[in-house]
Order: structure tokens, then C-alpha cells, then sequence
């Protein structure tokens, strides 16, 4: 019956309950037999446990719906045996500590049964109080997280063949524990699993003859190329360094570097990003030509842009290990003298992403939404969510937005919801996607639920063992309202000062509280240049987090 002052200023139903309990003390005479304290601390808890078992009583809870129970896993601790509802979390818990028996809420003979049975059978009131109190380190948090891990563990790769390394040498060793595997052994859990998942059985690449090329003869060209690829870097590429790549063996060169610069800048006009990706190729020049070092530019473009951009900038493809596209929808690979053009695409990745995602149903449903947002103000009922067919793959919706001011582009209408609201709205509808305003609040991009951009930097290391200890993230101030996602995690991160620093408060109308409370910013792996950033300052900030040398 908790804490209370008064029973008038407690929340009407809990002062419903109690009255109707003191009510029920009344009719049946019960002065003397129950307490129910004003108040009481949380210290005091213990003690009502243990008077309880001392006075051979039962823990009752006869909740309609119990959601977990907590108080019965402390009644156990404490050797006191339950009656508990049927209906929610006390099945497992019954199930688990044997402990006491299970009633329906909705049945009084059946509760008054039940605690009777316990109170007379002394029997069967010491074996649950035994068996509670046996088994109750079950429910301790090692005990949890052995369970937890080990059914994680016990689950099989979705494609088993990716753990397949028959090129031997110099790729990180996937047999070795990564991220939180390395956890389970560091908190001496003494956990057997094997990271060898199917192996028996997938040994060799069912899709791929010997030649490596596909079963089916129904795939593109593309996809060819891809699944050969896949097979993983032939022996002669991984001896050629990052300027002796030679055509149909370079794939992909990112298993081979030391370290992986993903350059995920959301920067409010294309130049600045030009300026910003020569500084950080500048910082690094030397180690990039021993080939230590890989790129990967991850941005909301599609890789059309992508190739405009570089050409624009004077940047090869081949400048670039990958590219993260369409907001993290996409992944593509540099191909350079690949018959198909300078890039190849992870169709692997999108069968990574793809869960729950709406399709067609979902594409429908957004142009329906898109036309109905006008811009009512000017009493033009223009659209000002335009569907984008160019900027639009399978997996990326896209939309423009057109800025109310005109020659404003960095400007959300307001009649366009903010992010959490369009996420809601599509959310009620059964619609599980992302969704992204980028390019400075003049685009929208919807996407799987499951891709983002930092999503497709944890493929990057099932995929291929591409340890996330060794990317570094270089972002800005702010950026898409993704933005957030790419800070933190065992990446390290490069805050360029400066840069994104005016993108749209509006884009991060998602989130009503500092970024700093969300993210260890003052974690060693974040580092922040200095306004303005020189690449000697870039260098600085990339040898404080201890990825290249002085
Ligand atoms: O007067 C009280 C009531 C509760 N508690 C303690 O508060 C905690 C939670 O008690 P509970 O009544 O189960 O909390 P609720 O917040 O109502 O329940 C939710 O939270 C619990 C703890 O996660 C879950 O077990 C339940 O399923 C879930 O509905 C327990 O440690 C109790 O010992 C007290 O100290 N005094
Ligand atoms: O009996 P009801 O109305 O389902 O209420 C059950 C609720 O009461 C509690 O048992 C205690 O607050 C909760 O854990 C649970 O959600």
C-alpha cells in the first residue's frame, strides 16, 4: 500500500484500492492481523520479507497482469514461498524457483485455496521456501547475462560462409572474440561457444562453383561480381598495396588496412566538404600511401551523387575503400577497372537490412503523406514534400522538401513534422522504417529500420572483420538528424570544429535534450579539433586517440 500522507490527495485509483482494503479489514474483523504502515523506507523492505518467511506466511500477488515481479524474486531471496498470478511474469519466474504456486487473478476460491494449502502443508511450505531459496542466484545479473550471451552465442550466422577465410594472412582474426565476445571472456563467465557457427555444413560457398561464379545464372552482372568478390581477397591482391590494386582482385581492400577513416561529414554546402576531405587526406598522407590506411565516405547521397561529387571534387573512386549511401541503405565497394564501373554494390548488405521493411506498401503510404502536406500558409496548397524518383533505391524513399523562403534551401517548412513526429506517425500505421532529414533539412530519406550509417559500419566487421576498434568517425558539429548514431560506440570519433556547426536546429527537433547527455563526450575515444581544423590539427586529434604515430 506504499508511502502516503493522505488517502484524499493520493492518486484516485490507489486510493480506491486502499480504501477498499481498509473497508474489507473492517467487514471481516481484521484489526490486529494486518499492518499496513503510513510509511515506510526502502531499507525497511527486507525486514517485512523476512518477518513474513519467520512467521511461516506467503508473499502474495494476485496482479490481473504482472508485467515482470521483482517483489516475488525478493520474497524468494528472503525464503518466503509465493502465490502468484498466472498471467505475465511469474510463469518463468515459477518455472525457474519452483517456489510456490501459480492462481488466477480473476478466481477468489482458487487464491484462497492456494494460500490455505501453503499455510497448512508444512511440507510443501519448506520445500518452497528450500527451492526459492536454492535457485534464486538464477535470477543474479552474471547468471543473467551467462543466459543472455549464451543464447546470443547459440545463434547461427545468417550467412555462415562470411566466417569462411581461406585466404589466409593478414586479415583480422575472425575466430577471435570481437566487441562484446571479448566481454563474456573478460568477465570470466566461462562460457564454451563456438564462433564456428555452421562451418560443418557451409565449408565451402553453396552459391559459388569453383570458379566462383553462381549456381543460378540468373543474377546480374552486378551480383556476379559481388558473389566472386565475396569470396574474399584473392592472395595476389592482398600482396598488392593500395596503389598496385589490378583489376577483378581488389576486393575489398578495407580488410587489409590497419585502420578505416570514415569520413561521415554532413556539411551544408558541397565545397566545404571538398576542403574537409583534402585536410583529412592531408593529415595522413604518408600512412595512406603505405597503404595503412582506408576511406570510407558515408553520406545521405545516392552513389550517382556520389560520382559527380568526386569527379567535381578531384577525387577518384578509388581514393575511397567504400561508400555508405542513402543515409546507411546502401554500401558500396570502390571497383577500379571493374567492367561494370568504378563501384560495386553489397547486395549482402541489404538481405543484412532489410527486416521489417515496408516496401512498396511503405512507398505508397509516404506519397500519400508527401501529397498531403501543403503549404496552407501562402493558400497556394503547393506540395512541399516532393517524392524523388532519382534519389529513391529499394531500400530509400526519398523526398525533397521544398524550402518555403525561395533560394533558402536549409530551411524545414513547418508545416513538414518534426522527425520523432513523422517516426510516430508512421509507427501507429505498423510501419517500421528510418527516417532521416539530410542534406541540411532539403531532403528526406526513409530507410529500413535496421539500416543507419553507423549499421553499416557493424556489417563492416561481421562482414568482414573490419574491427571497430580501428575505425576512426570524423563528423562534425552536427549533421543529419542521424547525426547522433555515429558518435559514441567503440569507434573513435574526430568532432571537426567548425563544420556543420549551423545546420538546422529544427532538423533536431527529435530530441529535447542535449546530445551531451546522450553521449560520453568527454569519452578518450572522442576527440575534438580545434576550430577551424588545419590538417596538422586533424593529425594532432588522431594521434591523441592513439591511431597514428607522432
Ligand atoms: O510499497 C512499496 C512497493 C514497492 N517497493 C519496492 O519497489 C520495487 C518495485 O515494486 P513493484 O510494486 O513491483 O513496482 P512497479 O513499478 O509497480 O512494477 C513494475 O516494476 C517492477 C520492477 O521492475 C516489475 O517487477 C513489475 O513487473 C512492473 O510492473 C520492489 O523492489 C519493491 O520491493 C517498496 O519498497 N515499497
Ligand atoms: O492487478 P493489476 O491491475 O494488473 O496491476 C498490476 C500491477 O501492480 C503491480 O503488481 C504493483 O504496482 C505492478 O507490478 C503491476 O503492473
Amino acid at each position: 500500500m506504499g508511502n502516503r500522507d493522505e488517502i484524499d490527495e493520493m492518486p484516485s485509483t490507489n486510493a480506491s484500492v486502499l480504501l477498499s482494503v481498509l473497508k474489507l479489514i473492517d467487514k471481516y474483523d481484521l484489526y490486529g492481523q494486518v499492518a499496513y504502515p503510513k510509511h515506510h523506507k526502502q531499507a525497511d523492505v527486507p525486514d517485512i520479507y523476512r518477518l513474513a518467511a519467520k512467521t511461516k506466511g506467503v508473499f502474495i500477488n494476485p496482479a490481473f497482469i504482472e508485467p515482470f515481479g521483482l517483489t516475488l524474486i525478493e520474497a524468494a531471496a528472503y525464503g518466503l514461498p509465493m502465490v502468484a498470478t498466472k498471467n505475465g511474469g511469474p510463469v518463468d519466474i515459477h518455472r525457474v524457483l519452483d517456489n510456490g504456486l501459480l492462481i488466477d487473478p480473476h478466481d477468489q476460491q482458487s487464491i484462497a485455496n492456494a494460500l490455505l494449502k501453503l499455510v497448512a502443508d508444512k511440507q510443501l511450505w519448506a520445500k518452497c521456501r528450500q527451492n526459492g531459496l536454492k535457485n534464486i542466484h538464477l535470477f543474479s545479473w552474471p547468471e543473467h547475462c551467462k543466459t543472455y550471451l549464451s543464447r546470443i552465442a547459440a545463434c547461427k550466422p545468417r550467412h555462415p560462409q562470411w566466417q569462411q577465410t581461406d585466404d589466409g594472412g593478414d586479415t583480422s582474426d575472425l575466430d577471435s572474440p570481437g566487441d562484446s565476445l571479448r566481454d563474456i571472456h573478460d568477465i570470466s563467465l566461462n562460457l564454451k561457444f563456438s564462433m564456428d557457427g555452421d562451418k560443418g555444413a557451409s565449408g565451402n560457398d553453396s552459391y559459388l562453383d569453383s570458379e566462383g561464379n553462381l549456381g543460378d545464372g540468373n543474377k546480374s552482372k552486378l551480383e556476379h561480381a559481388v558473389m566472386a568478390w565475396s569470396r574474399g581477397v584473392s592472395k595476389e591482391s592482398r600482396k598488392s598495396d593500395r596503389g598496385e590494386q589490378s583489376q577483378g582482385s581488389v576486393f575489398p581492400a578495407l580488410r587489409r588496412r590497419k585502420h578505416i577513416f570514415v569520413i561521415a561529414l554532413d556539411c551544408d554546402d558541397i565545397n566545404s566538404l571538398v576542403e574537409a576531405i583534402r585536410k583529412i587526406f592531408a593529415s595522413v598522407e604518408k600512412e595512406t600511401t603505405q597503404g595503412l590506411i582506408g576511406f570510407i565516405l558515408s553520406t545521405s547521397l545516392t552513389i550517382t551523387e556520389i560520382e559527380s561529387f568526386l569527379a567535381s571534387g578531384g577525387f577518384n573512386p578509388s581514393d575511397f575503400d567504400a561508400f555508405i549511401c542513402n543515409s546507411g541503405s546502401e554500401l558500396y565497394y570502390s571497383a577500379p577497372g571493374a567492367e561494370d564501373g568504378p563501384f560495386v554494390v553489397d547486395f549482402y548488405y541489404h538481405s543484412h537490412i532489410e527486416y521489417r521493411w515496408g516496401g512498396e506498401g511503405l512507398r505508397k503510404t509516404l506519397v500519400r503523406w508527401a501529397s498531403s502536406v501543403v503549404d496552407k500558409k501562402t493558400g497556394s496548397e503547393e506540395h512541399i514534400v516532393i517524392p524523388s524518383e532519382q534519389l529513391s533505391t529499394n531500400y530509400c524513399y526519398a523526398f525533397k522538401l521544398q524550402s518555403q523562403k525561395p533560394g533558402l534551401i536549409s530551411f524545414v517548412p513547418v508545416q513538414v513534422p518534426p522527425v520523432k513526429e513523422l517516426r510516430k506517425a508512421l509507427r501507429i500505421q505498423a510501419l517500421r522504417c528510418h527516417v532521416v532529414y539530410c542534406q541540411n533539412g532539403s531532403r528526406i530519406n526513409v530507410i529500413p529500420v535496421l539500416a543507419s550509417r553507423s549499421q553499416a559500419l557493424r556489417y563492416l566487421y561481421v562482414r568482414w572483420g573490419v574491427e571497430l576498434t580501428n575505425m576512426v568517425v570524423f563528423t562534425g558539429e552536427s549533421g543529419d538528424t542521424d547525426y547522433e548514431g555515429l558518435l559514441g560506440g567503440v569507434h573513435k570519433t574526430v568532432v571537426l570544429k567548425g563544420v556543420c556547426s549551423s545546420a538546422n536546429s529544427q532538423l533536431h527537433l527529435n530530441r529535447s535534450y542535449p546530445l551531451s547527455d546522450v553521449i560520453a563526450t568527454d569519452s578518450p575515444n572522442v576527440s575534438y579539433t580545434a576550430e577551424d581544423s588545419s590538417s596538422s590539427d586533424i593529425r594532432d586529434s588522431l594521434q591523441k586517440l592513439g591511431c597514428i604515430k607522432a
